[in-house]
C-alpha cells in the first residue's frame, strides 16, 4: 500500500513582491511526523480546483489555520472591515473539500479556520473579534516575534464526556494555545460540541453521523506535535484514521 496522502488546502498569501499558494510548515511537519503521512498542498484557487479529483488521489484531509478570515457572505452576513483579511481562494478551495470529504467518508481534523470552516461548510455562523464580548477571554494570537511563545500554551479547554475528541485524549481538562479572533457563533446542525473554553467559547466539534475521523479544533496541536502529549497524540489518531481510509481503497 503507498504511504497515505493527506491534502492541506494553501492560503493566497503576497510577500516579497510575489503571490503565493502556501501553508506554514507547522502543518505539514505535523502531518509528516506526527501523522506519519506525506502531505500535499492545495492552491487557493477561486476556480479551477475540483473537489473530488483531489479527494480521488488523497486519504485525508487537513484543513490549516490562517491570519485570514472566511468571507462573512458564506454565512449570510454583511462584511465589515473588521472581518478581514480575507482569501476568497482558500474560502473557495476548502469548503467544497470539507463538504465532499465527509460526503465520501474522507478523514478530516481541521485546526483553527479550519473549524470555522468546517462549521461555515455545514450551515453555521462566525462570530468575530470575540475579546471584546464582556467576560470573554482574549483568545487572540500574542503579539510577540517569537512563536513559541505566539503558539504557546495557555488556555484550559474541557473536553465532553461520551466525545470523539474525549476517546481520543480523554475527558475532562486540557491546556492548549490559542490564536485566533473569530469562533462559532451558531454551530451548524450536524456538528457535536466536544470541547469548550471556560468562557463558553467552543474549542473543537466533531461530525455527527460522520463516516470516519472528522474533528475540528479551535487551537493548534500542529505546532507541539512531538513536545505536547495531546497534540501528538491527536495527530497520531488522524493518521490512523487515514492508514484506515487508504487500507479500503487499496481494496
Ligand atoms: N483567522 C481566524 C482563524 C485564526 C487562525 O487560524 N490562526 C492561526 C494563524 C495565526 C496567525 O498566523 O496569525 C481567526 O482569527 O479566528
Amino acid at each position: 500500500m503507498h504511504k497515505p496522502i493527506v491534502a492541506i488546502p494553501a492560503d493566497f498569501r503576497e510577500f516579497d513582491g510575489n503571490v503565493w499558494h502556501g501553508v506554514p510548515h507547522q502543518y505539514v511537519r505535523a502531518a509528516v511526523e506526527g501523522s506519519g503521512v506525506m502531505a500535499f498542498l492545495v492552491p487557493a484557487l477561486e476556480s479551477g480546483n475540483d473537489a473530488d479529483a483531489i479527494l480521488d488521489r488523497v486519504d485525508g484531509l487537513l484543513v490549516s489555520g490562517s491570519r485570514s478570515n472566511v468571507h462573512p457572505s458564506l454565512y449570510g452576513k454583511v462584511a465589515v472591515d473588521s472581518d478581514g483579511p480575507f482569501d476568497p481562494g482558500r474560502d473557495a478551495t476548502s469548503l467544497p473539500l470539507i463538504r465532499r470529504a465527509l460526503e465520501r467518508g474522507v478523514p478530516l481534523l481541521a485546526i483553527c479556520r479550519g473549524i470555522q470552516e468546517l462549521n461555515v461548510a455545514l450551515g453555521g455562523t462566525l462570530a468575530s473579534e470575540i475579546h471584546d464580548v464582556p467576560g470573554n477571554w482574549d483568545h487572540r494570537k500574542p503579539d510577540v516575534p517569537d512563536l513559541d511563545i505566539a503558539y504557546g500554551i495557555r488556555q484550559n479547554v474541557v473536553i465532553r464526556e461520551g466525545t470523539c475528541l474525549a476517546s481520543v485524549l480523554g475527558a475532562g481538562s486540557v491546556q492548549v494555545n490559542s490564536l485566533h479572533r473569530q469562533a462559532i457563533s451558531r454551530a451548524a446542525p450536524r456538528l457535536a460540541v466536544e470541547a469548550v473554553a471556560e468562557d463558553g467559547t467552543i474549542e473543537a466539534v466533531s461530525v455527527i453521523d460522520a463516516k470516519v475521523f472528522a474533528v475540528g479544533v479551535q487551537w493548534h496541536p500542529e505546532y507541539w506535535v512531538g513536545t505536547d502529549g495531546p497534540s501528538s497524540t491527536l495527530f497520531a489518531a488522524f493518521g490512523d484514521a487515514v492508514r484506515a481510509y487508504a487500507a479500503t481503497k487499496a481494496g
